[in-house]
């Protein structure tokens, strides 16, 4: 049997289906987003969250990205509006980069590969728990980030990369309280929603995907922060954590969608 799933050349994206029989799905994400295809639905409204920074709990170095983990025991941090019909809970957020700037995230805009990209991760409530709405078409709504190099950083990406420190290894986790993940969010809120999947295994077809237009400004300096985890534990060797994305899956018969002016 293929090794644990990862990004190397024997384990990577190509090998996924053999363990991972959904990865060959119809639905699966991402893709590129084609601007002059896409359909301008004039039923699609903007979208809201509320978010309680009490809800944020824990950043971990899961050796396949920095993720931040959220109380989602009840509906504390949700999002609604845009393409949903109902209140998704937010359950956790975590980054996708390259290890040089050229790549890194997973969507590509009109040929543009973006260096990273952050998943804000949510879970349909009305479903009785996680587990139960990633076997749902509308059970998951992931909304995206694009990261793109400048040189007047975020200043609120700061936050997350000053813990980066402290989970500089595999299966190192800190406290990360207080954090409320909307100040990651671009001025403008215009986006580009399509139904996908999970872009790493069981890769499910449970994703409604929010991707925002405009991307966020990160240093190199920051870039070169994520760049310094390690996808190994503490007692391996230093092995840098990059590169976690997922090639472009075929668009099928999918319509990319967004609102009215
Ligand atoms: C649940 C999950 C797992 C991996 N990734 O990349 C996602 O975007 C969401
Ligand atoms: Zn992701």
């Amino acid at each position: 049997p293929p090794p644990p799933w990862g990004y190397s050349k024997e384990n990577g994206p190509d090998r996924w289906h053999e363990t991972y029989p959904l990865a060959k799905g119809n639905n699966q994400s991402p893709i590129a987003i084609l601007t002059k295809d896409v359909f301008k639905d004039p039923v699609l409204l903007p979208w809201f969250t509320g978010y309680d920074p009490g809800a944020s709990k824990t950043i971990k170095n899961t050796g396949k990205t920095c993720r931040i983990a959220f109380d989602d025991t009840f509906d504390r941090s949700v999002l609604r509006g845009g393409p949903l019909q109902g209140i998704y809970r937010l359950r956790q957020l975590h980054i996708h980069w390259g290890s040089t700037d050229d790549k890194g995230s997973e969507h590509v805009v009109d040929a543009t590969r973006y260096a990273g990209e952050i998943h804000v991760v949510h879970w349909y409530s009305k479903y009785s728990n996680y587990a139960d709405a990633v076997r749902k078409p509308d059970g998951v709504v992931i909304l995206a980030i694009l990261l793109q190099i400048g040189k007047t950083p975020k200043p609120e990406m700061k936050r997350i990369l000053e813990e980066i420190h402290n989970i500089k290894t595999k299966g190192k986790e800190a406290p990360f309280p207080n954090f409320d993940p909307s100040i990651l969010f671009p001025k403008n809120r215009s986006y580009w929603t399509y139904q996908g999947s999970f872009t790493t295994p069981p890769c499910e077809e449970c994703v409604t995907w929010i991707l925002l237009k405009e991307p966020i400004i990160v240093s190199e300096d920051q870039m070169e922060m994520l760049r310094s985890l390690s996808s190994k534990s503490a007692d391996e060797p230093h092995c840098p954590l990059a590169d976690n994305w997922r090639p472009l899956q075929p668009l099928n018969n999918r319509m990319v969608r967004t609102p009215c002016q």
